[in-house]
C-alpha cells in the first residue's frame, strides 16, 4: 500500500480541514494517508510521497507552524531524488504578487534540492469556491491515478 504523508501549512484551519477532507479520499482510493503539522525528512522518507497542503500568510509567507520542517529540507545537504513530492496551495487572489507565494516557495527549495516532483504545482484561489472541497475534489479527479 502506498503512503502518503500529507504536511500542512494553516494559520486559521481552513488548511487542515481539506488535508483531512483529501486524506480521507486517499484512504477510500486503497492509499495510507497521515496529516501532521510537524514532521521530519526522516518521517518523508519512510512515505511514498510527500504531499504539502499550504495556506500563505503575512506578505506571501510560510505558515509558522511548517517552517521547522520547510527549514530543515532547506538546509539540508542531500539530493532529494529519491522523495516524491506534490504540492498544492491555497491563497487569495487579492494578495497580487503574493498569491500562494508559500507553496511557491516550498517547490523552489525542493526542485533546489532535486526532489521528484511528481504532479504539477496546484494553486487555490480559495475566493473563487463556494464550496471549499470542489477544488480538491477536481484535483483527485485530475491526479488521484498519478501518486
Ligand atoms: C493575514 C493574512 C495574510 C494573507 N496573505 C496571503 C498572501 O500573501 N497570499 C495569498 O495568496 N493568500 C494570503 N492569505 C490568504 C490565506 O492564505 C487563505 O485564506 C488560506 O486559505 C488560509 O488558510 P488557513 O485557514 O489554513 O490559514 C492571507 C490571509 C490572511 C488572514
Amino acid at each position: 500500500m502506498k503512503r502518503i504523508l500529507i504536511v500542512v501549512g494553516s494559520v486559521y484551519g481552513s488548511t487542515i480541514q481539506m488535508a483531512n477532507y483529501i486524506s480521507r479520499k486517499l484512504d477510500k482510493y486503497g492509499y495510507e494517508a497521515e496529516v501532521t503539522e510537524s514532521s521530519s525528512l526522516e518521517n518523508v522518507k519512510k512515505s511514498n510521497l510527500l504531499l504539502i497542503m499550504t495556506a500563505t500568510t503575512g506578505q506571501g509567507d510560510i505558515p509558522q507552524n511548517i517552517t521547522p520542517f520547510v527549514d530543515e529540507i532547506k538546509e539540508s545537504q542531500e539530493d532529494l531524488n529519491d522523495i516524491n513530492y506534490a504540492i498544492i496551495s491555497f491563497g487569495d487572489s487579492g494578495y497580487g504578487p503574493t498569491f500562494c507565494n508559500s507553496g511557491r516557495t516550498i517547490q523552489s527549495i525542493l526542485e533546489n534540492r532535486n526532489g521528484n516532483c511528481v504532479i504539477p504545482p496546484f494553486e487555490i484561489d480559495t475566493v473563487e469556491y463556494l464550496d471549499p472541497e470542489e477544488p480538491i475534489n477536481i484535483w483527485c479527479e485530475n491526479y488521484i491515478d498519478k501518486l
